[in-house]
């Protein structure tokens, strides 16, 4: 078990724990702040996999000019308890400068709709970030296994694209979303949340949930479960709506009538604080 801030030391590390072996890696890359949610992706990645890395790096590339860097919820010594009693073997926390050491010059980017729509809309440089980030990760960690939450769905998508795209010998596994008993999806961001704002938050899974159980009693037109969800939403005066939009599980594109499976995904703010969520509806 081990904390490692470089490189190299990770690359040491992992040569160690192979014993010349040709051993499953599995990988787990957060922004760290840990809740169940990551911790669910660690064990899934611990029984399919020899060794386990983690990688905690808020990654300044994926953020706007007024979004949270700086303020991003940190605390390395408590993501490492976490992390290695979720079962993860070796825990990366590189600072900017091992992750950038000649700045932010080359850039891995998915272009196309998939990362211009949803959450690349409001946040148009956040995808080419996180496309970036996660290749120079996959070079260095070479995993076999990376796991990903399906909270943020859009970031699974342009991944696979990405790792189909540039032939990354990587499987991508995608796991459920975890939530808190009320059903608010756990996010490292819902602690900026005061006790109103988490309240009317709950609109959010309630809006989704709702939505889905009128899918399954056969509704299939988009537009009336996005009116549904938007109204229900706007019943709550601190919710300002990014987006609620309903798309095709693969491509994203915007679906009318759902004939196969679709993911209802919406982003909005409480505050300043921007909360993401989403369900699937399988046909
Ligand atoms: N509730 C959750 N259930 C399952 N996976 C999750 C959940 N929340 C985050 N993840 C996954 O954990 C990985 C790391 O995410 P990240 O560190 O950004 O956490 P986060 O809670 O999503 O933070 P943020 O508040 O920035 O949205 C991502 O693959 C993300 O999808
Ligand atoms: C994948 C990721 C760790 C890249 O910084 C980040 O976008 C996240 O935590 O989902
Ligand atoms: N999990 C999403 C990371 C971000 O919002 O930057």
């Amino acid at each position: 078990m081990s904390l490692v801030k470089t490189i190299k030391e990770l690359k040491e590390e992992i040569k160690r724990m192979s014993y010349g072996k040709d051993i499953s890696i599995g990988f787990v890359p957060t922004m760290g702040y840990l809740h169940e949610g990551h911790i669910s992706l660690i064990k899934k990645a611990k029984l399919e996999n020899d060794i386990v890395v983690v990688s905690v790096f808020v990654n300044p590339t994926q953020f706007g000019p007024n979004e949270d860097f700086e303020s991003y919820p940190r605390d390395i010594e408590r993501d490492y308890n976490l992390s290695i009693s979720g079962g993860a073997d070796i825990v990366f926390n590189p600072n900017v400068d091992e992750m950038y050491p000649d700045g932010a010059s080359t850039f891995v980017n998915v272009k196309g709709d998939i990362t211009n729509k949803l959450c690349g809309k409001s946040r148009p440089t956040h995808f080419e970030g996180v496309t970036t980030v996660v290749s120079k990760l996959f070079n260095i960690v070479k995993p076999t296994n990376a796991y990903f939450g399906q909270k943020d769905a859009q970031q699974v998508a342009v991944i696979q694209k990405m790792v189909r795209d540039l032939f990354f010998d990587i499987n991508i596994v995608s796991c459920p979303i975890v939530r808190e008993e009320d059903g608010l999806a756990m996010s490292s961001r819902n602690v900026y949340l005061n006790e109103e704002e988490r309240n009317q938050a709950l609109i959010l899974s309630k809006s989704l949930f709702k939505a889905r159980d009128m899918f399954l009693d056969g509704e299939r037109d988009a537009n009336v479960l996005r009116k549904f969800i938007i109204d229900n939403i706007n019943t709550k005066e601190l919710a300002n709506i990014d987006y609620v939009d309903i798309v095709d599980a693969k491509t994203l594109e915007n679906v009318e009538t759902i004939n196969s499976k679709a993911i209802i995904a919406l982003a909005v703010k409480f505050g300043k604080t921007r909360l993401i969520d989403n369900i699937y509806l399988e046909v």
